[in-house]
């Protein structure tokens, strides 16, 4: 018997109808299968939030101003956040990167200063980051994770902050897909029709400047940001590590897919943790022909979906060790 067969046999001769744990046993499948073991197990869960700021946030894009960028890194670092709560729920270690925040931090315990910038210049106008920026971001969000592996992590989340970053993940989809950019806009963080009008405006106008780009990490220089290319960075490493990877929302979907433009294998390495209310996150799953755990209408990014659907990957571990078999619990299998 192959060790794929070896997992699915026991997935299957457990109490209960054939299949019957859905989604679940295709989870426990896939971790056992990438920890090489009949008895996974998830160790010391870890989520890194990065944070950055962005040139085009000046030009409208989004219904927020840029100076909620660093107010919400002070938010994180006081535990007020929605990923802050969500991760103390759940028992999972959580570290805010300032990737390039336009705003200097004190010193704090859960803070990693990694800044590429005060950040990213405006598509519109440049590349948003310099080839060397992207190189520093690459380098440094890999050393985060290594650092966290050190500690013993084998399942990995990364979560986002930073105003105007869903233009940045449309614009990475639209190259990526070579889709309409118009197929992979969004509210983000709630943007009323004449506000949406004008985001879409702006970035046809981006595309139009910098022409059709197809090179995965020309992409993430021109389009950024810098806590979006620090997220790609750090998945590239925890695949490097084999390490489970929670992915989140739109943005660290469009983070992954450029990792995946890279590392076609990350794809065996990745969880999608949930589908996004933001317009585009459904087509883009489906373009990797990926399925969400969860589809709760979530709209937030930081990491959330992956806090959240933690303790749905610990019940598709859990089945798999600690359920009885027909065989040891004396049922009748058919
Ligand atoms: C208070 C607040 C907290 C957030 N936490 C995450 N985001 C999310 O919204 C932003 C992306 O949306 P857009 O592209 O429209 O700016 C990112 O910062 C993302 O992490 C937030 C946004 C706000 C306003
Ligand atoms: O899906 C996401 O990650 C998202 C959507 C809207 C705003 N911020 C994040």
């Amino acid at each position: 018997m192959t060790f794929e067969e070896q997992i699915q046999q026991k997935i299957d001769l457990k109490t209960k109808p054939l299949g019957a744990l859905g989604y679940l046993e295709q989870l426990a499948f896939k971790i056992a299968k990438i920890q090489n073991t009949l008895t996974p197990q998830l160790k010391y869960p870890t989520q890194i939030v990065f944070a950055a700021d962005h040139g085009l946030a000046q030009d409208g894009v989004s219904a927020y101003p840029p100076e909620v960028t660093f107010q919400m890194v002070l938010n994180f670092l006081q535990g007020g956040a929605a990923i802050n709560v969500f991760c103390k729920q759940n028992n999972i270690a959580i570290k805010i990167v300032d990737a390039g925040v336009n705003f200097d931090f004190e010193d704090h315990p859960e803070l990693i200063k990694a800044k590429a910038g005060y950040g990213t210049k405006s598509a519109l106008r440049e590349k948003a980051m310099t080839k060397e920026q992207l190189d520093f971001c690459f380098a440094e969000s890999a050393k985060m994770v290594n650092l966290a592996f050190e500690k013993g992590s084998n399942i990995i989340g990364f979560g986002e902050m930073g105003i105007g970053n869903t233009s940045s993940a449309s614009l990475i989809m639209a190259s990526l897909l070579q889709k309409p950019i118009e197929e992979c806009i969004g509210r983000g963080t709630g943007m009323n029709n004449e506000q949406l009008q004008h985001k879409t405006n702006i970035l046809k106008q981006v595309m139009d400047f910098h022409g059709t780009i197809t090179d995965p990490l020309e992409i993430m220089q021109t389009f950024g940001g810098f806590e979006v290319a620090q997220m790609c960075g750090a998945m590239l490493q925890a695949h490097k590590n084999n390490m489970l990877i929670m992915v989140d929302g739109f943005i660290a979907t469009a983070a992954f897919a450029v990792a995946k433009a890279i590392e076609p294998t990350i794809i065996d390495r990745a969880i999608f943790c949930h589908v996004s209310d933001e317009s585009g996150h459904r087509a883009f799953l489906e373009s990797m022909n990926q399925k969400a755990l969860l589809d709760l209408n979530l709209r937030v990014g930081e990491g959330t979906g992956c806090a959240i659907a933690y303790p749905i990957i610990q019940s598709a571990v859990n089945f798999l060790n600690e359920m009885a078999s027909f065989e040891s619990a004396g049922v009748s299998n058919k």
